[in-house]
């Protein structure tokens, strides 16, 4: 039998302590879900107890020291034989462009001697859109220039580089660097680049970012292992470019990471973004910005305390900082208010990444590796929502929008279901709708397309459908400003927002709130869009009393609102 503990203590006091406090016990790990964890207040932490090797379950427990949970002989879980994986950190290219970023890494990897982390890594800086542009060129230049494109080079001597500042041999990743030349000269030679071979292209990136930094953590002393994503369990659809996780993954994956850690503790290094498709065997690849979702399918699969993703900037922001550089951190943010935040294109998470976290309820931290220091944001399940009214702006550009009038062929739900069908039909994807008995207005989803010409093409296309039983208007060049607050705030947030577009001159030409609630969308004109963005920045975020102000009474806050922000 083993017993679970929870004590406020530092894991390593708490280890040294266990021999005195149970006679004829010692330490049989640290328990595998939410087990280890900081407060304010000092170390909480579950370790289980075991009278002999035997292999056992911790269960999570309740609040409070004392008895954590008593797992039966034979768990499914060992936990025997030392600590366990307890984080992932997962770095994007934008921690890892470079000899001295990967430096900076792994001394924040080691900052937390406490934590053992699964490390997801994206490929270094820009590399997997130069690897698409290489590709793209390959299609196009003949064999013998192949070694002349110019992303090509730029991959190559960055990795070359990078290996030789980290005093490694440049074997690491010599024979990825070939098998890559390689695979460009046969683009080349076969004059197509489908999509299946796209992903195997783009994986080069992942496959040597991982090596190098797997290898620059052996070489300084702390003990990794590299991991490719599709050999350790990452099974996904066959869809090229855009793959799914499948369930199979969550075990696969658990399995070999914890066997392996058991075997022989080492960090695992993981490649972000791939998959291995089921049907075909081949690599895939989960959409730009999938490593997020490798991190957060980890960090489920194994049940982890904690998910940290690492980026360039503080957090997740109150709008994108390109678009209004004054944008503020957002301290903390619910699964759902994330996920609509980066399905309406706040490029700072993947869309689908905080499915995993959610229903695995693991929390997500989104940090800042160039400031180490900075809080970044939190997002959990809840959050304390009275006091929150808006929480950020997102902007997605170049949406085009169809307005769609019934011609009355059909009944109200034979319209409604017809229209439907024929985007089902064509593939299109909508982000936000807005109905009446008689009309339709949609916006279309443009990340699910993947060529300008082909935009065309299948927008000329629904339209000669559409037509067959509807009026149908085309609007380009439209602009999608989604607010993602507090539903229960919602009228507040929709009289301050109209008051600050009406001010500006804009006039809003659709708006859409989801079921979910947490998402207003408005629909303006292109050309206004990054004005109107800056005019609700200033007004829900800026000045003296912004909107996220902390005041009790809804009517109180109401009423000070007009008074200090009279529009
Ligand atoms: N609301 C937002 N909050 C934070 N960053 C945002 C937001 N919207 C867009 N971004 C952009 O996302 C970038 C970080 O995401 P990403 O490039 O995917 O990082 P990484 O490659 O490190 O994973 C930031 O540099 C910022 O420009
Ligand atoms: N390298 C892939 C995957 C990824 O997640 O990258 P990043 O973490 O740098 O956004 C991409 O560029 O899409």
């Amino acid at each position: 039998m083993a017993i679970a503990l929870r004590f406020a203590a530092t894991p390593r006091r708490l280890a040294a302590s266990i021999p005195e406090s149970y006679p004829g016990h010692g330490v049989g790990g640290v328990a595998r879900a939410g087990a280890l964890w900081g407060t304010r207040r000092g170390w909480r932490l579950a370790m289980v107890v075991v009278p002999d090797s035997t292999r056992c379950r911790a269960k999570r427990g309740g609040d409070g020291d004392g008895v954590l949970g008593v797992a039966a002989d034979g768990g499914d879980a060992a936990v025997g034989g030392g600590d366990q994986l307890s984080v992932v950190m997962k770095f994007g290219g934008s921690s890892m462009s470079s000899a001295a970023r990967m430096e900076e890494v792994a001394g924040l990897i080691t900052a937390f001697p406490e934590e053992r982390p699964v490390v997801v890594l994206s490929a270094m800086g820009k590399t997997t859109n130069l690897l698409l542009l290489a590709g793209e060129k390959a299609v196009g230049c003949g064999v013998i220039y192949v070694s002349e494109i110019e992303e090509w080079n730029m991959i190559k001597d960055l990795h070359i580089k990078t290996v030789d500042e980290l005093g490694l041999p440049r074997s690491v990743i010599h024979s990825m660097l070939d098998e890559l030349e390689q695979l460009l000269k046969g683009i080349a030679m076969m004059k197509e680049l489908t999509l299946r071979t796209t992903d195997y292209l783009v994986s080069f990136g992942e496959c040597m970012s991982t090596r190098i930094f797997a290898a620059y953590l052996n070489k300084i002393g702390i003990k990794a292992r590299q991991c490719d994503a599709f050999d350790i369990g990452f099974i996904t659809t066959d869809d090229f470019g855009n793959a799914e996780i499948l369930e199979a993954t969550y075990p696969a994956v658990a399995k070999r990471l914890h066997g392996d850690w058991v075997r022989d503790p080492a960090i695992p290094i993981v490649t972000g973004f791939l998959g291995k498709g089921w049907k075909s065997g081949a690599v895939t690849t989960l959409g730009r910005g999938g490593s997020d979702l490798t991190a957060t399918t980890i960090g489920k699969a194994l049940g982890l305390r904690e998910i940290q993703v690492w980026k360039d900037v503080d957090g997740v922001l109150t709008c994108d900082p390109n678009i209004y550089p004054n944008a503020k951190t957002v301290p903390y943010l619910t699964f759902e208010e994330a996920s609509e935040l980066a399905y309406f294109g706040a490029q700072v998470l993947h869309p689908q990444s905080m499915r995993p976290a959610r229903e695995g309820d693991i929390p997500v931290r989104v940090k800042n590796s160039y400031n180490p220091k900075a809080p970044g944001t939190l997002i959990t399940k809840r959050r304390e929502m009275d006091k929150v009214v808006l929480t950020s702006l997102v902007l997605k550009s170049n949406v085009t929008m169809l307005d769609i009038v019934s011609t009355r062929m059909l009944g109200q739900f034979g319209f409604l279901a017809k229209v439907f069908s024929i985007f089902e039909d064509l593939g299109i994807s909508v982000d936000c709708v807005a109905t009446s008995e008689v009309s339709i207005s949609v916006s279309l989803d443009p990340s699910k397309i993947w060529s300008r010409e082909l935009i065309q093409q299948e927008l000329d296309h629904v339209v000669e459908e559409l037509e067959k039983i509807a009026v149908v208007h085309l609007l380009q060049q439209r602009a999608i400003i989604s607010l993602i607050g507090n539903v229960r705030r919602s009228s507040l947030i929709l009289e301050k927002a109209f008051h600050v577009l009406r001010k500006s001159g804009v006039n809003v030409q659709m708006i859409s709130q989801g079921a979910s609630k947490v998402n207003m969308s408005l629909i303006v004109h292109d050309s206004e869009a990054k004005q109107c963005m800056k005019a609700l920045h200033q007004a829900f975020f800026e000045g003296d009393h912004p909107l996220v102000v902390e005041i009790e009474e809804e009517d109180v806050e109401i009423l000070q609102l007009r008074a200090d922000h009279p529009v």
